[in-house]
């Protein structure tokens, strides 16, 4: 992705100050997704890193994360997984509880959405404390597929979520298309 692209990106997400809660910054993607060159150059950029670390699958985490994987998948040729909130998945669920930035939350996928010889790319707009993408990456082992990554627009890289992720990734890589 050349630096124009990075800077397009970067000037469509927005800084709220004090929401949720009073202490967090928090990062807005709708003015970016509200422009179809920007949100066009994020989907392809996504796109890429699926097929430069030969996923089979595309995960996305309810609910920004959906925004953003979906298009992802179809651009890839790719299946599409949603990881969910807790409770609103109809069949057979595992799921995964998780702290994140402002809060505690549990995640669940249908157990028979993956499986052996899947490679699984996770997707997301942010990594905060990178609870929410530890959590899916558990779920994902668990469901038996093997893990191509994890793709993030934007990485906060002032609460460690990368540090935390470390282990959980097992030597996949973490690709964030923006650091601040
Ligand atoms: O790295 P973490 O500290 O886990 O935080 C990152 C997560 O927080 C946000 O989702 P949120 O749970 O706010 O849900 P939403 O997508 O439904 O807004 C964001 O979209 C990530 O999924
Ligand atoms: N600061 C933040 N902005 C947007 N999404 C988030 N998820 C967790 N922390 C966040």
């Amino acid at each position: 992705m050349t630096e124009g692209m990075r800077e397009l990106l970067l000037s469509r997400i927005r800084d709220v100050s004090d929401y949720p809660q009073p202490g967090v910054m928090f990062k807005d993607i709708t003015p970016l997704l509200a422009d179809p060159a920007a949100f066009t150059a994020l989907t392809d950029a996504l796109a890429g890193v699926c097929a430069r670390h030969g996923a089979t699958k595309v995960v996305g985490l309810e609910a920004r994360g959906f925004i953003l994987a979906a298009p992802v998948a179809v651009r890839a040729g790719l299946g599409f997984i949603p990881v969910r909130k807790a409770g609103k998945l109809p069949g057979a669920t595992l799921s995964q509880a998780y702290e994140l930035e402002y809060g505690t939350a549990e995640i669940e996928i249908h157990a028979e959405d993956l499986g052996g010889g899947d490679r699984v790319m996770v997707i997301d707009d942010v990594l905060a404390t990178g609870g929410t993408a530890e959590a899916s990456l558990e779920l994902i082992r668990r469901a038996g597929a093997e893990v191509a990554g994890v793709a993030i627009l934007m990485e906060l890289g002032f609460l460690g979520g990368r540090a935390r992720l470390e282990p959980a990734l097992q030597g996949a890589p973490l690709e964030a298309l923006l650091t601040v």
